[in-house]
């Protein structure tokens, strides 16, 4: 799958992988960061496959045959029940036929969906806000999810995970989930990175489900990566900017899905559908420059139905694709039950060299189909991941089994990390430039190769392939350094927002200074000159009163000035107070100047 990944070695800068998979996405160190911070990345989260059941209502073929309901759910100790089918009236007498007990499994939730006038009935909703809505918080913090759907044809698999137009299922309320989130957060300093893919595995092969259909269909590589892990080479991974475009995608997807009919179910799936949300987050701290980025993949997995080939009375083609199907389910199986298995946990307990030769025998088969190997992380490494094991109320055998199945799945421990890394603007700048160094490399191994000879053909096909998938790589790395510029933008609009205000007060002070030093000015242009009269009595009363010590001569001058009354009339001290608040003026106007400049008034 196609996903942004990271391998940086420059100059001195320190070295550092980040890939969807490996642990070193991890942050090297915490980071205090603005707004909303992220909580510093913890060591790993181990912990168990969440395992919920959901049992549907009969179906017409069941209402028709008139079946009786076999489960029980007890809502309170999330208990599911298996009673034993009402036998036939030969059947009861024959002691040689086979013996069916009653069995009881407890999960971590228990879904009756069975009847809906029952006060415990499970509404789509319901199962969304138990478990989808924790592992969207999940995601938000850092960690992969992957929610897979298994049970057999007709159990109600396709309805849980994608639903209908009127109830939708997990998918879709997952998607809408995660617009909602991004959308109240347009404002901060975080920008929001979505892509989505859609792929199903059928017949052991890799089909696009965001491409038209061609004939002879086109497979996609999987391959392997050191640092990227297991990825589907060429995977449409679609950036999506609202739900309506995920909407869109899931359309286009499920027309594609290669569908063909069975005895057991007439629009039974055949194939395994994995829808995956990449989430990216980028925080960007203005005071360092830097950004913080957390990548979380989601993993929506429907499978196809569980049940044995022969059972669907199957023939020929149908017959090796159920063989195939079959394939990557026993795999899973076995994938299951060696990661369950309480030896291998300890044995991954024990340290190395000790479990060497131990883990080499309890080696699980991931391998083995394309399945397990594209899920390898989602089932035992580093994932939340949760099991919906969907049920009919009237097969006992294939319901026993799925329940088998389900209450193995719960054993398993996955090793989740949060996928988080701090990345400064220079490191993110040569990251981009040695992409753009590989590239020419490729591009001129490119070149080369399609002069060589043809046994190196496909050489040269891959390297093609991994030219194009660095283009890729490459685009996405600018769109991130687009996206932070855009942050940064924003934030700075924020800040003039935030002082606009402080701007106002100090152009209405400006102002009222202005006025102040005009008054100032007019009045030492123009004294006010008293009659002589008045001047006389001023006179006398001052003549009157004791002597003032500290009387300051400077404004006695001034006094006298304005009045006119002295005979020596400084000129030269009066032009120098006008010439010294005529500067002041200047210079307040000057400030005025720039600061319009550099706070401008809002257009209306
Ligand atoms: N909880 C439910 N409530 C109401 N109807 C349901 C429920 N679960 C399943 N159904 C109905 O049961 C039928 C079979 O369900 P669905 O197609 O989801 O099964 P499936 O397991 O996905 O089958 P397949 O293996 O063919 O993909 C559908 O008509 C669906 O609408």
């Amino acid at each position: 799958m196609a996903m942004a990944h990271r391998a940086m070695t420059t100059g001195d800068l320190p070295a550092y992988h980040s890939t969807a998979s490996a642990p070193s996405l991890r942050s090297r160190e915490p980071v205090e960061m603005l707004e909303r911070p992220f909580t510093p990345p913890d060591g790993g989260d181990g912990g168990n496959v969440k395992v919920v059941v959901r049992v549907r209502k009969f179906i017409r073929r069941e209402l028709e045959k008139q079946s009786p309901c076999l489960i029980e759910m007890k809502p309170h100790s999330n208990e599911t029940v298996i009673h034993p089918p009402p036998l036939a009236p030969d059947e009861a007498k024959n002691s040689r036929s086979k013996q069916y007990e009653q069995r009881s499994f407890t999960f971590d939730k228990s879904f009756w969906s069975h009847d809906e006038a029952d006060a415990h009935y499970a509404q789509q909703h319901d199962v969304y806000a138990s478990f989808g809505e924790e592992f969207l918080d999940h995601n938000f913090d850092g960690y992969h999810t992957c929610i897979f759907a298994y049970g057999q044809t007709g159990s109600g698999k396709s309805y849980t995970m994608m639903g209908t137009p009127d109830q939708p299922g997990l998918i879709p309320r997952t998607c809408r989930g995660l617009f909602e989130r991004v959308e109240a957060e347009q404002n901060s300093s975080i920008t929001y990175n979505v892509h989505v893919s859609f792929f199903e595995i059928y017949n052991e092969h890799v089909k696009d489900l965001l491409t038209p259909r061609t004939n002879p269909p086109t497979y996609l590589k999987i391959r392997e990566h050191k640092s990227d892990g297991v990825y589907v080479q060429g995977l449409t991974d679609e950036p999506v900017k609202c739900y309506e475009d995920i909407e869109r995608l899931m359309k286009t997807g499920d027309m594609n899905r290669t569908t063909a009919s069975t005895k057991m179910n007439d629009t039974s799936s055949r194939s395994h559908a994995v829808f995956t949300l990449t989430l990216k987050q980028i925080q960007h701290d203005i005071a360092t420059d830097s950004t913080i980025e957390r990548l979380a993949r989601m993993r929506l997995v429907d499978l196809a139905g569980s049940e044995r080939a022969n059972r669907t009375e199957a023939t020929g083609q149908r017959l090796r694709e159920g063989g195939n199907i079959n394939q990557s389910l026993t795999t899973l199986g076995r994938v299951i039950a060696a990661l369950a298995d309480p030896r291998r946990q300890r044995a991954s307990r024990l340290t190395a060299p000790q479990n060497q030769s131990k883990r080499r025998a309890e080696v699980v088969p991931y391998r083995d189909s394309v399945l397990t190997w594209l899920l390898k992380d989602s089932l035992g490494g580093n994932s939340k991941t949760a099991m919906v094991a969907c049920i009919s109320p009237t097969d006992y055998d294939e319901t026993l089994s799925t329940l088998r199945y389900a209450d193995q799945a719960k054993r398993i421990r996955t090793k989740a990390h949060i996928n988080q890394d701090a990345v400064s603007a220079a490191e993110r700048d040569a990251k981009i430039l040695e992409m753009q160094e590989t590239i020419k490399l490729l591009q001129l191994s490119v070149n080369n190769a399609t002069v060589r000879k043809r046994d190196e053909a496909d050489r040269a096909k891959d390297e093609l392939e991994d030219y194009q998938r660095q283009v890729g790589l490459m685009q996405r790395a600018m769109e991130e350094s687009r996206a932070v510029s855009d942050v940064k933008i924003r934030a700075l609009g924020l800040e003039v927002e935030e002082l606009r205000p402080q701007n106002l007060a100090l152009r209405v002070e400006i102002e009222a200074l202005r006025r102040h030093l005009a008054l100032a000015v007019g009045e030492l242009k123009n004294p006010i000159v008293l009659p002589k009269e008045l001047a006389d009595e001023g006179a006398a009363e001052e003549e009157d009163e004791e002597p003032y010590e500290g009387s300051d001569s400077g404004v006695d001058d001034l006094f006298s000035s304005v009045t006119g009354e002295s005979e020596g009339f400084e000129h030269e001290v009066w032009q120098a107070d006008v010439d010294a608040l005529m500067k002041d003026l200047g210079l307040f106007k000057r400030k005025v100047a720039d600061d319009r400049e550099r706070f401008p008034h809002p257009v209306a």
